[in-house]
């Protein structure tokens, strides 16, 4: 079947304007945390993704699909993919200023992603409506044509300092030195 889920947004949605802080269409997302597993560089695993700035309120990235991320035999498990998409969309939400949190995620499997290929991610949001983000994402693979999967997700507006006051005793530090 493929990629078949459309997202029901609300009918209210509000206008978005890009925030005039962020990287300029072509330029590299900034980490948001050394240590995240989607983007972070000191995370000891984790995908390193090096999320790009597009116009309007798009991101792009890359993946290498390496041998570390095989669920079935040759082919990248579900879950790796999933938290692909989950980084590339959370990045999109911080063209509009908003820090976010993911609260749903669905994500359509069109084919078999296979160890060794490249991933090509495109994503955008499509509308904010009171604290919550809506935003889309595809993956491609040269050789298709059409996005090899597909992801929708509903991310929610938090009070970054808040939200993690109560779990920094417990968190990861990047190694020093
Ligand atoms: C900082 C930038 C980072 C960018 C990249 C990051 C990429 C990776 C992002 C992640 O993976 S984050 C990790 C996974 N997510 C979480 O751990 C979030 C866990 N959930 C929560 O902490 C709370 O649910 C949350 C703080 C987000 C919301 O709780 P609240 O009590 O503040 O709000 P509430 O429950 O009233 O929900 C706010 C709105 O969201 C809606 N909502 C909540 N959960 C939902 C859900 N599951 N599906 C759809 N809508 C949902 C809810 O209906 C409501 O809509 P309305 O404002 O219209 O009433």
């Amino acid at each position: 079947m493929g990629v078949k889920h459309e997202l029901e947004l609300p009918a209210n949605l509000e206008p978005m304007t890009r925030h005039p802080k962020v990287p300029g269409p072509g330029e590299p997302m900034r980490v948001h945390h050394s240590m995240c597993f989607g983007c972070g560089l000191d995370a000891p695993v984790g995908l390193r993704l090096n999320v790009t700035a597009g116009e309007d309120f798009c991101v792009t990235a890359t993946m290498p699909v390496v041998d570390w991320m095989q669920g079935g035999p040759g082919v990248i498990h579900g879950g790796i993919l999933s938290a692909a998409f989950d980084e590339v969309m959370g990045n999109a939400s911080i063209l509009i200023g908003v820090p976010v949190v993911t609260v749903n995620l669905e994500i359509d499997y069109a084919k078999p992603i296979p160890l060794g290929s490249t991933l090509r991610f495109t994503a955008e949001v499509l509308g904010k409506s009171g604290r919550k983000v809506y935003v889309r994402s595809q993956a491609y693979l040269d050789g298709f044509e059409a996005p090899v999967a597909a992801a929708y997700g509903i991310f929610v507006e938090i009070n970054l300092r808040k939200h993690f006051e109560g779990y920094k005793e417990g968190a990861v530090k990047a190694p020093q030195g």
